[in-house]
């Protein structure tokens, strides 16, 4: 039988999903974490007996010091090195600026997807993410 897709034994993550003004909420990663210095969306691993959504809350904290509302689930990926990922689209009240935890985060953005895509040090899912949103695979429910 198989088994379900929490329970297989991998490290599982979490990332926030987070728009504002049509653009994407993206962190450059410190540069003493592991894959140092590649943009990506903020989130991390979600510990032991967490769900996604307290993972998330507690990531958005540690990186930005943001108090996010995660709305839904809108997509799941692997990594090329094994790790499970959920993608929560979040809310964040409009007027609250993310203040980057140096020691996890270099730099904060918000990317149109076409600045996204003119990017040469990401981790991989992050193009893949805008390309399925482009694709109609994710509904974001924003145009992106
Ligand atoms: N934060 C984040 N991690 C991602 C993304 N895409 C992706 O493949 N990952 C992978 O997801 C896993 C967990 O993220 P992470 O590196 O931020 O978390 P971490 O293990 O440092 O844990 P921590 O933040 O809880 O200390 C890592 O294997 C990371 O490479 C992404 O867009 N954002």
């Amino acid at each position: 039988m198989t088994k379900p897709f929490q329970k297989i034994g991998k490290k599982r993550g979490v990332v926030g999903v987070i728009f504002r003004d049509e653009r994407l909420l993206i962190i450059r990663r410190s540069l003493t974490v592991p894959a140092p210095g590649k943009l990506c969306l903020p989130g991390g691993t979600i510990e032991k007996g967490e769900t996604e959504e307290f993972a998330l809350v507690r990531e958005m904290q540690e990186e930005l010091a943001i108090d996010v509302t995660p709305v839904r689930l809108c997509w799941r990926s692997i990594t090329p090195w094994g790790t499970l990922l959920s993608w929560w689209l979040s809310e964040l009240d409009p007027d609250v600026l993310p203040v980057a935890n140096p020691e996890e985060v270099a730099e904060v953005h918000w990317m149109t997807s076409g600045q996204i895509k003119m990017q040469r040090n990401m981790l991989p899912s992050l193009p893949q993410f805008v390309e399925a949103i482009q694709s109609g695979e994710i509904d974001v429910g924003v145009p992106f």
